[in-house]
């Protein structure tokens, strides 16, 4: 993988993880809000029907408190009006309990308690219509204070129980949601771990790629590097029909240098020439250390001419590096083959092949020169 695809993958890796945290936080916020919603619903009309049915003992109670007082028709209009309108919110009541996520065991007494006040109503309607045909109301009163008394009980006891609820059931929505949120995290953590992982493996997987085809003593490219860069530009001269030059390059007298001031110092003639060659060649240009003291320069786009030239240019300067800059107190030359292909007929093996020839024939030639095949 090369620098630019890692670039790449590390931009798109850290926009992919961006939005799973944006996607993650959006749905936890949606979650919350909804859930919030639904468990305040749930509860508010709830508590408005039992809030609003608390009026109605204190009615009752008032009701029965003023019936010394001489008018029989308000009486009776109150009362009827009560005996209306008690059992459909006792009613609505119950359907709201059925309907919450109560515990039903929690609600059973107070409803018991409701359901025999609502038996008991036909009961206190007939204490009315007594009443009104002239019966003292002693019975009429005894009976609405014990509803009375009974109401306000159930009632009192299904307000707390709902209080208590919501606010436990808020707490579980306030502890869920954290555990939730933290869940999140971490997934979002060891996604995000393992996305570095990833970009640390492929990191070192190009440093390895980049190490084997790279030689350890002058970073130059190795033969695999050639041959791999060759097949490349090989095709690219087929398609586009440019000339492909390769030129092979060997160290003269290289064993007489290294017998006369040892290997560590043959070392630094190399290291030194394959500094000269990245000196001399393009961009474009691919070196590479085929083994020992051969290297190879490929030449895209370059015709014979111009790669006869580029050899040349290199010979004389190898052959100018001073005794300080080779660290020896000698000079060195080199020998060059150079072959062209036009990328139609020829391949690059046969391409290799002139070049090999050529540099054995500057070889035989007297060495520091260079032959074209
Ligand atoms: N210092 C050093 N020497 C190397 C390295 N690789 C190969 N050599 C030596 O390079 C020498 C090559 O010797 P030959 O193949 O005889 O070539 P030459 O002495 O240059 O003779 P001609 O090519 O005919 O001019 C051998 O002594 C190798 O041991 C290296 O990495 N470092």
């Amino acid at each position: 993988m090369s620098e630019r695809q890692h670039l790449a993958l590390r931009w798109q890796l850290a926009l992919g993880f961006t939005l799973l945290a944006g996607v993650c936080a959006l749905a936890i916020g949606l979650y919350v809000a909804n859930a919030r919603q639904h468990v305040g619903a749930n509860y508010t009309a709830l508590v408005a029907d039992v809030v609003r049915a608390q009026q109605h003992p204190v009615l009752l109670r008032d009701a029965l408190d003023r019936l010394h007082e001489p008018s029989p028709q308000a009486h009776q209009e109150r009362l009827d009006n009560l005996l209306w309108r008690i059992p459909q919110h006792i009613e609505g009541v119950t359907h709201g309990l059925e309907r919450s996520q109560l515990d039903p065991a929690d609600y059973t007494a107070p409803l018991d308690r409701l359901r025999g006040v609502k038996e008991q109503l036909p009961e206190l309607q007939r204490r009315v219509d007594e009443m009104l045909a002239g019966v003292p109301p002693d019975e009429l009163r005894r009976l609405g204070y014990l509803i009375e008394n009974d109401l306000a009980r159930a009632y009192s006891e299904l307000n707390e129980l709902i209080h208590t609820a919501a606010g436990e059931q808020r707490l579980i929505m306030e502890r869920l949601t954290l555990a939730i949120g933290v869940l999140v995290l971490l997934s979002l953590l060891v996604v995000g771990a393992l996305m570095l992982a990833l970009l640390r493996l492929n990191h070192q997987r190009a440093a390895v790629a980049r190490l084997s085809q790279m030689d350890e003593l002058t970073r130059l490219g190795n033969r695999r590097h050639l041959l791999e860069a060759a097949e490349v530009l090989h095709q690219q001269s087929r398609r586009n029909g440019q000339p492909l030059s390769l030129a092979l390059l060997d160290l003269d007298h290289f064993k007489r240098l290294n017998d006369t001031y040892g290997h560590p110092a043959g070392d630094r003639v190399l290291v030194r020439f394959a500094e000269a060659l990245r000196e001399e060649t393009r961009q474009a240009d691919v070196i590479a250390r085929m083994g020992g003291e051969e290297f190879c320069v490929l030449m895209p786009d370059t015709p014979a001419s111009g790669a006869l030239e580029l050899a040349e240019r290199i010979r004389k300067r190898i052959a100018a590096l001073s005794h300080q800059e080779l660290g020896i107190p000698t000079s060195i030359s080199v020998s060059l083959g150079v072959a062209t292909g036009d990328g139609e007929s020829s391949n690059f093996d046969s391409l290799y092949s002139r070049a090999d020839h050529a540099l054995y024939l500057a070889k035989a030639n007297g060495r520091n020169c260079t032959q074209v095949g």
